[in-house]
């Protein structure tokens, strides 16, 4: 079984991810986890921290001459703003708990309820672990699964697809290449363009309107082996793992499988992907309505899952607030943050959705060295085809 943990404040010394069960023999380098934690931190829209910041893994475990030994892989990512910080964050004695007391609850964060729930009169406490900061430590463990993945024939491609109300149009047939080099050539992450330059421009009008903005990406699979997930339990299944990995990130406030929400408004002929046979390509299908998962389990069709991102809740112009010490109502002020961060968020959604689909390969093919699980995928991927 594959899992992981990450820990860290967002001030604090540095972000920190336990993973364990990776199989032994799984090449794996810092710069290509360096490469996805940099494409996290850029975007258009986001804010001054990503200026402090210039997120480099380390690993401390389970990594040796380039390679995963088997044993729990521990990854650590510094702060660089803790320097800015530690008097405030120290964990001993010595800590300022005094100096920047936060207890003006920020409508749309995890403020308020944090406070309550945990019972703290510095909003601090919550915040520090709620900030998207920690989606750097997921990153950093989906680049993991990501590795896995492409060395068993699976290919993750994210884009942009909504910021605000600008839509992207992308063509049906764009293949992974060209789709992977126009998102690599966008500053959004968005494969259309025009679309691109109008998402700017409405970035622009909210970050000068003191407002904030969300949207949706979409990530793609392809390669996914029939048969991944079940139908036999609910937790099982594949749609219900991705759909919960991808809302778990922060300020997602809706995923889809392929059609989603518009299967909804429409009758079961244009829902359905009618199935074809041949005996070179075996069962295919023309369309691919239902995002490669049938009954939680792939159906051998790429697998799609779209998510929407709700707008940043730190606002410059400020929300009606109540303090939590006062009681008095307040309008928040803020000292920095993003505008918009759906690129970021993007990047976070192929590492969620490359963990999920890692751990269900591990789960149907299971094996503890590299060169066991892909003797595994590929005897499959020959049986499949014969069937
Ligand atoms: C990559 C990324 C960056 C974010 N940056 C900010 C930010 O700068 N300011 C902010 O208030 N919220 C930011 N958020 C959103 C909050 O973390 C999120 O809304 C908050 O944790 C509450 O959780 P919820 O929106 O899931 O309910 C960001 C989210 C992501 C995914
Ligand atoms: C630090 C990151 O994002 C942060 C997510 C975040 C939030 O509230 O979620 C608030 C901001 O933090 P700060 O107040 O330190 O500027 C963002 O910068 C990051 O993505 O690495």
């Amino acid at each position: 079984m594959l899992r992981f943990l990450t820990a860290g404040e967002s001030h604090g010394p540095a972000l920190t991810a336990i993973v364990e069960g990776m199989i032994a023999g799984l090449p794996i380098t810092r710069e290509y986890i360096n490469e996805q934690l940099a494409r996290r931190q850029g975007g258009y829209g986001r804010g001054g921290r990503m200026k402090i910041e210039k997120d480099q893994v380390r690993f401390l475990s389970g990594v040796r001459g380039g390679r995963t030994t088997g044993s729990p892989i521990t990854l650590q990512i510094v702060n660089k703003d803790w320097d800015n910080w530690s008097d405030i964050m120290a964990p001993g004695p010595e800590a300022h708990l005094h100096e920047r007391v936060v207890t003006r609850p920020r409508p749309g964060h995890a403020d308020l309820s944090g406070a309550i729930k945990y019972r703290h009169e510095d909003i601090r406490n919550v915040l520090e672990r709620s900030s998207a900061r920690e989606t750097a430590a997921r990153v950093a463990v989906g680049t993991l699964a990501r590795c896995l993945l492409e060395e068993l024939g699976v290919e993750i491609v994210g884009f942009v697809r909504r910021i605000g109300s600008v839509e992207a149009v992308i063509e049906e047939d764009l293949g992974t290449s060209e789709l992977q080099k126009r998102t690599a050539r966008s500053q959004l992450l968005c494969p259309d363009p025009q679309a691109e330059e109008a998402m700017v421009k409405e970035i622009d009008r909210a970050r000068e309107n003191g407002d904030s903005l969300g949207g949706i990406f979409e990530i793609r699979a392809y390669g996914v082996p029939v048969g991944l997930g079940s139908h036999v339990h609910w937790d099982r299944k594949l749609d219900s793992r991705l759909a919960g990995a991808v809302m778990g990130i922060q300020a997602i406030k809706g995923v889809e499988i392929g059609m989603g929400f518009g299967t909804a408004a429409v009758p079961g002929s244009q829902v359905h992907d009618e199935i074809y046979y041949s005996p070179d390509r075996g069962f295919y299908r023309n369309t691919n309505r239902a995002g490669g998962i049938e009954g939680g389990m792939s159906n051998g069709e790429p697998v799609v899952v779209r998510a929407a991102m709700k707008p940043i809740p730190t606002l410059y112009k400020p929300l009606l607030s109540v303090d939590l010490k006062t009681r008095e109502p307040f309008e928040a002020s803020v000292e920095r943050s993003d505008v918009c961060a759906v690129p970021a968020a993007c990047v976070v959604g192929e590492a969620v959705v490359a963990w999920e689909l890692a751990c269900a390969m591990m789960e149907k093919f299971g094996g503890d060295s590299l060169e066991e699980i892909k003797e595994r995928v590929s005897q499959w991927r020959q049986l499949v085809r014969q069937v």
